[in-house]
């Protein structure tokens, strides 16, 4: 479905009332997204937008759903976070509840339909990543208006080219990298930087490349300590004596399993986080190099969304608001190439996206000598 292009206020009459809420991990973006929503809803059509509180949970609590006004966006564009609060703990299908003193579980979403028939929405635009985005479509499978906004540090949405938030935490990791190359040369050290990302590796493939790391470790590419250690050696071999790792949180070795730093539970994921250690400890005690390990964290989705960021949010926001005013339920924004389209929120969760091991961004990685972690070693150097 083509998103109509803008020709005045001509959905007047149709949609009255649209609510908007962000989901999942905060990007930098989201209040990008909000701002052009409600600002393109007022020049658009004669409507009304609602926001709800901290994902989902809005329409769970008294007072969780109130109207945004152009005033409540003016000039939110460059801050980080969202304005609305968001949740990445709890999903409303399988909610965690106390009852009686016990722990139990159960599905709140027919609380929530309520609360969006009680408020007679018309259509609700969700704003998350993939997690969220599947208790949207969810949702609409139960009846309810919905349009989907992409949003995720990680790029791991499939069907756009890129969410929004990726760009900016590409950008402060591909800065730390070079602020670590400073201690790296000067000690003649390895510095390993561990990248979120989940089990996608875009953000340190990306962040790795222009920062210039001489390892990058992805979770689509399980690694061999072998292989980084000879990489490492022979850099100090060619004079070369410090080397800078980027490896993300869902990177894994070869034959064994993500490293995880809380496990998850029936209702909760599992949290990624260790890996970085687990590969500068081998390097320091095996490879014989002194290392220092880095877990930029939660650095990587705050402040200020990059000027690409907000663009594309706005793009996305806005576009999500025509949508809607199309009654492209059930869908999401997406860009693809120069172009803001939509597509299928079926589609779009129906595959996970992953970095291209055969693409051109990995050939040119490895054209360049970056090292994956899989690359075949001479015999003599198998130890691990
Ligand atoms: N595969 C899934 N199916 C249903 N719900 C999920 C799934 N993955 C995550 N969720 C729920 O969606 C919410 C947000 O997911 P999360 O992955 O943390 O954020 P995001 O929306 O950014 O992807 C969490 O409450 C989580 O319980
Ligand atoms: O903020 P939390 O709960 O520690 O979550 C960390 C996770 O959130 C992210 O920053 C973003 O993931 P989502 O897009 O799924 O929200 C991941 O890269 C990371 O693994
Ligand atoms: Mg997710």
């Amino acid at each position: 479905m083509a998103i109509i292009k803008s020709r005045g206020k001509e959905s007047e009459g149709k949609l009255k009332r649209l609510a908007i809420l962000t989901g999942g991990g905060d990007a930098p973006g989201l209040n990008a997204v909000i701002r052009a929503a409600v600002k393109t809803v007022y020049h658009q059509c004669d409507c009304e937008i609602l926001g709800v509180k901290d994902g989902f949970d809005g329409f769970l609590e008294t007072g969780g759903v109130n109207p945004l006004t152009q005033a409540d966006v003016r000039g939110i564009l460059p801050r980080g976070g969202t304005i609305l609060g968001t949740a990445n703990r709890g999903n409303p299908f399988a909610r965690e509840v106390i009852h009686n003193g016990q722990v139990v579980i159960e599905d709140l979403s027919g609380q929530i339909i309520d609360a969006i028939h009680a408020l007679n929405l018309d259509v609700l635009i969700v704003v998350g990543g993939d997690g969220t985005l599947r208790i949207a479509n969810e949702l609409f499978q139960k009846g309810v208006p919905v349009v989907g906004v992409p949003k995720t540090i990680d790029n791991d949405i499939y069907g756009t080219d890129f969410s929004f938030g990726f760009d900016t935490a590409v950008n402060i990791a591909s800065e730390a990298i070079d602020r670590l190359h400073t201690t790296a040369e000067s000690h003649h050290r390895v510095m390993v930087l561990e990248l979120m990302g989940r089990d996608a590796g875009f953000i340190a493939l990306h962040a790795g490349m222009a920062g210039g790391a001489d390892v990058i470790l992805i979770p689509e590419i399980p690694f061999h300590l072998d292989a980084i250690c000879y990489k490492i050696q022979e850099r100090v071999r060619s004079g070369s004596h410090f080397s800078i790792v980027a490896v993300a949180e869902g990177a894994r070795p070869f034959g064994k399993e993500q490293v995880f730093a809380i496990p998850g539970s029936e209702t909760y994921a599992a949290r990624l986080g260790g890996v970085g250690n687990l590969v500068g400890k081998y390097i320091n005690d095996l490879c014989g190099i002194e290392t220092r390990v880095i877990v930029l964290g939660h650095l990587q989705r705050g402040g200020s969304p990059t000027a690409f960021d907000r663009q594309l949010a706005t793009r996305l926001g806005s576009a999500a608001v025509r949508l809607a005013l199309n009654n492209g339920f059930g869908r999401m924004v997406a860009l693809q190439g120069q172009r803001i389209t939509d597509i299928s929120l079926d589609e779009a969760l129906s595959v996970p996206k992953r970095v291209d091991i055969h693409g051109d961004t990995l050939q040119t990685a490895r054209a360049l000598g970056i090292a994956f972690g899989d690359e075949t070693l001479p015999e003599e150097v198998y130890t691990h």
